[in-house]
């Protein structure tokens, strides 16, 4: 439906792009939280992510709500679900989009917008929702400590298990 998904990506070296800020959080705190998120990730495969500013990036990133665009998921307003990743593929393939009816945040207030995205970057990278409960890619959110690493032993197996 949106273009064939992939268990994995067949490449090592990604981009994304920022289609839009939240109003919520200062520029450089989303461009550092999406950045650590993706960091997460990038720490424990051989996975590497650049930023580009124009052009189709594999990973697109947009801050949106309810009905938008071509996408075929909606947001719910503020609470319920707060972002949703495509898994690995052509077009909407790893692209991520942000819920703006939440309160992002870059400390324990809010949704922290780091560990959601942390969450959903798991999925742009191939991975579904674990039932390890302390794992990032429990269904639930959870607000961990930020500054503590996030990933657990599960998360780490399975990302190992596409990309190892
Ligand atoms: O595919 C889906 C469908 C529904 C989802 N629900 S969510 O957006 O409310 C959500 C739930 C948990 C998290 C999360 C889990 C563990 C650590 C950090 C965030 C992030 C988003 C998240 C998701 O990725
Ligand atoms: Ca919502
Ligand atoms: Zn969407």
């Amino acid at each position: 439906q949106y273009g064939y998904t992939l268990p994995g990506w067949n490449k090592h070296n990604l981009t994304y792009r920022l289609m839009n800020y939240t109003p919520d959080m200062a520029r450089a705190d989303v461009d550092e939280a999406i950045q650590d998120a993706l960091e997460v990730w990038s720490k424990v495969t051989p996975l590497t992510f650049t930023k580009i500013s124009k052009g189709i990036a594999d990973i697109m990133i947009a801050f949106r709500t309810r009905v938008h665009g071509r996408c075929p998921r909606y947001f719910d307003g503020p609470l319920g679900v707060l972002g949703h990743a495509f898994p690995p593929g052509l077009g909407l393939g790893g692209d991520t989009h942000f819920d703006e009816d939440e309160n992002w945040t870059k400390n324990a207030e809010g949704f922290n917008l780091f560990l959601v995205a942390a969450h959903e970057f798991g999925h742009s990278l191939g991975l579904s929702h674990s039932n390890d409960q302390t794992a990032l890619m429990f269904p639930n959110y959870i607000s961990l400590d930020p500054s503590k690493y996030p990933l657990s032993q599960d998360d780490i197996s399975g990302i190992q298990s596409i990309y190892g």
